[in-house]
């Protein structure tokens, strides 16, 4: 299909003659309108006329095209873009073609060559640009061109001032694209050559003659279409060719030490290695250029060699990794407190939605069964040591970039709380040497109170850090299985959201791998990844469905291998294969049908393990929150809470559980009256309170029932049944 510009507006300066004038006359026969700006002066920069302007516009108009002149030179870039708005009512595209040359060789270029050759090149490519551009943003599409020269890229003698400013307009157009791009407003750069009043003081006529704009203009008008998503390229065209220029960096050399200084020696010794493009890299972007002196710094901070090979990989490979000093070190101790809001937002951030009715046990604190996805035993340790805490370890000096998440494992003692304050110790367990990278066993315990609710294994796969001469295997390590060879007994599919990584990084995992496409750069990925550990809670919630009834206190521990990124935005596929109280795992992503998640298990404990049926006696008042909250405190106050908490609520603890969720407390005096009544058997009734409230009541700071009639101990469940509580919690605060 032919390009059309229908309903597009054109802006081409310096169009009354050469290059200018073949791309008006271009745009303009395929629909555009278009603007035909010039000053009318002469190569030098002086004179004005109305002439040149007029007579591309009579040509347009002599076809049956749409345009107008403009004689304001770039420096007014605002009356150039008025013009546009004036006579067709936007600005789509903007073409910086208007120059003029002032050569003279660079002993002899006074302020004044230097300057006008800035203005009109630079500073007026800059100032009507910058008039276009937030219509552009407005209306979300723009493109624009900037034209360079071959004197910028590669110098020509006699054209200092014109090429400094040339190259200067590459410059400018490499940060447009950047900023540009996400309103759909695209900038790139064009070094043509065709003969024009510019090129016929350095070029023989005949030359001149054969180099004709209409083999330029063609490029431009791709370049400027709707259809074309080239952004901040640069290309040289001429003759009825076009060609695409990039950087090109060779692999370099490092030649300092730890110990020992850089020398203006050492550069010399090394000026060959320096200067040889063998296994050269070509850097697009500002972070791709960094990435090698990010290697650099932790190569030489682990004492890399002088002469080793310095390309990235090469440095991540001797990358300052040392088991001898790593393993058996310690993390400092994290601390981590949390409620309820922590649980939910973990929960919505591996996928659960209320669109899923069992899902909202797990997202509303008001439900009977609230409770917390098991998976969140991953996020109490993991904040604090992606937070610094690994690389302050001796013997480690990775390069963060190069980090994935390899494999997790994570076993359960005791059930997650809802809330209250969690303490991790990690231990760098073991370093392993697997080739292609280097892997990091960290053994981490979790603790409530004292006691230890969980253990997690993370293992840390570190890309290119390998061949440092370690173990490729540990005892240590917990290992995937793989699934039986059979068909699975449930596949369940679930599609993850283009924000799923946004969404699960407010856990505390804020890697900017999985949100900053920079960032992802350097990591070697196209864009952000979706962090493992998310993909890891959907397949867990998968088999707490299927297999357990969405009743986390069956989960007992999930081991998971990460075999390949999942991006944002993709569906999940989890088979699971059903072995006595092991479910085995493998995760796809349904549009690749790649394995993301190889070698993983999930164990249940059986359903009457992990849950005893409640003793069913009349009139036990059964609150999840309050169990929870009073099994917790006394695990940590002691027995003597027992006795506050009966003295003051009037309760009686009949049976005091393992865990804080087993604790049973039959109700006595005061709403105990309830047992007599017409509500006798199970009473389901909720009762939440917040910490503080509840220590305060147990404190006897607090009246329970005025906190309950102040909103603060909130009763939810049974309405004729709360009411009935509430009835006689008035009467007896008569009393
Ligand atoms: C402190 C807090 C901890 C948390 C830190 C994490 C922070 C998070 O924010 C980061 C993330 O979430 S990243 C996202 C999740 N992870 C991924 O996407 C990684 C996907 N995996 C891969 O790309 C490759 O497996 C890859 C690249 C990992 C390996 O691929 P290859 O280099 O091609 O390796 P291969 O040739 O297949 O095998 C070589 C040896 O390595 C072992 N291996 C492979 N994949 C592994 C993996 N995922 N974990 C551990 N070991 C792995 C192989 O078994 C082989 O060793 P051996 O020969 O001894 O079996």
């Amino acid at each position: 299909m032919a390009l059309s510009f229908e309903g597009r507006v054109v802006l081409v300066t310096g169009a009354g003659g050469g290059l200018g004038r073949e791309y008006a006359l271009a745009f303009a026969e395929r629909g555009a309108s278009v603007v035909v700006n010039d000053l009318g002066g002469n190569a030098k920069g002086g004179g004005k006329s109305s002439a040149a302007a007029d007579k591309v516009v009579e040509e347009i108009r002599a076809k049956g095209g749409k345009a107008v002149a403009n004689y304001d030179s770039v420096e007014d870039g605002e009356k150039l873009i008025q013009s546009a708005l004036k006579e067709f009512g936007r600005i789509d595209v903007v073409v910086n073609n208007a120059g003029i040359l002032r050569d003279r060789s660079f002993a002899r270029t006074s302020d004044l060559d230097w300057d006008l050759i800035h203005r009109i090149h630079l500073r007026g490519s800059f100032l009507v640009t910058r008039a276009a551009w937030d219509h552009m943003k407005k209306q979300k599409f723009g493109r624009i061109i900037m034209t360079t020269s071959a004197a910028g890229i590669y110098g020509n003698f006699g054209q200092s001032n014109y090429s400094a400013a040339k190259l200067g307009l590459l410059g400018l157009a490499n940060t447009l694209a950047i900023e540009g791009s996400k309103h759909n407003i695209y900038c790139n750069t064009i070094a043509p050559v065709a003969g024009s009043r510019l090129t016929e003081t350095v070029m023989p006529p005949d030359l001149v003659a054969s180099l004709k704009p209409e083999y330029v203009a063609p490029l431009v008008l791709w370049l400027c279409h709707e259809q074309c998503q080239e952004n901040g390229g640069l290309f040289e065209v001429g003759a009825g060719w076009v060609g695409k220029l990039r950087w090109e960096r060779s692999q370099g050399q490092i030649m300092r030490q730890k110990s020992r200084p850089m020398t203006p020696e050492a550069v010399r010794d090394q000026w060959d290695k320096i200067c040889d493009f063998t296994d050269a890299t070509k850097p697009t972007t500002i972070q791709e250029s960094l990435q090698a002196f990010v290697s650099v710094l932790s190569r030489v901070d682990a004492g890399g060699q002088v002469e080793a090979p310095p390309s990235a990989a090469a440095a991540a490979t001797a990358s300052g990794i040392n088991p001898a000093l790593a393993v058996g070190q310690k993390l400092p101790v994290s601390t981590f407190n949390f409620n309820h809001t922590q649980c939910i937002l973990y929960a919505l951030g591996v996928g659960m939605s209320t669109k899923d009715p069992d899902h909202l046990r797990f997202l509303y604190e008001g439900h009977p069964d609230f409770s917390c996805l098991p998976t969140f035993g991953v996020i109490p340790s993991q904040a604090a040591m992606m937070d610094g805490g690994l690389a302050s370890i001796p013997g480690l000096n990775i390069d963060f970039t190069q980090v994935l998440h390899g494999e997790q494992y994570l076993e359960f003692y005791r059930p997650l709380p809802t809330s209250g304050t969690l303490t991790s110790e990690a231990t760098i367990a073991d370093v392993l040497d697997k080739g292609s990278g280097a892997v990091i066993l960290l053994d981490v315990n979790t603790y409530s109170g004292g006691e230890l609710i969980c253990y997690n294994q993370f293992s840390v796969f570190v890309v290119g850090a390998g061949r440092f001469g370690g173990t490729r295997t540990s005892a240590k390590a917990k290992a995937p299985l793989p699934p039986p060879k059979r068909a699975p007994d449930a596949v369940v599919t679930d599609c993850t959201t283009r924000d799923q990584a946004a969404l699960y990084r407010l856990s505390g995992d804020w890697n900017p791998l999985h949100i900053d496409p920079g960032f992802a750069a350097m990591g070697g990925f196209k864009a952000p990844i979706l962090h493992g550990l998310c993909s890891f809670g959907f397949a867990a919630r998968h088999v707490l469905k299927q297999f357990a009834n969405n009743d986390p206190s069956r989960f007992k521990a999930i081991k998971v291998r990460f075999a390949k990124p999942v991006m944002p935005g993709q569906s999940l596929q989890t088979a699971m294969w059903k072995e006595g109280s092991r479910i085995h795992i493998e995760c796809k992503v349904k549009e690749t049908s790649d394995v993301v998640l190889s070698g993983a298990y999930v164990d249940l404990h059986q359903a009457a393990e992990a849950s005893p049926e409640p003793p069913s006696q009349g009139g036990r008042l059964q609150s999840d929150l309050v169990f929870t909250e009073i099994g917790r405190r006394i695990s940590e106050v002691g027995p003597e809470l027992v006795k506050k908490v009966n003295a003051v609520f009037g309760w009686e603890i009949t049976k005091e559980g393992k865990t804080a969720a087993q604790w049973t407390i039959d109700l006595k005096n005061g709403a105990g009256s309830l047992q007599k009544g017409p509500y006798g058997g199970k009473v389901d009734v909720t009762f939440t309170v917040a910490d503080e409230d509840f220590m305060e009541v147990v404190q006897g700071k607090l009246n329970p029932q005025k906190a309950f009639f102040s909103g603060k101990l909130k009763v939810r469940g049974n309405i004729m049944l709360s009411q009935k509580l509430e009835v006689i919690l008035k009467d007896y605060a008569k009393l």
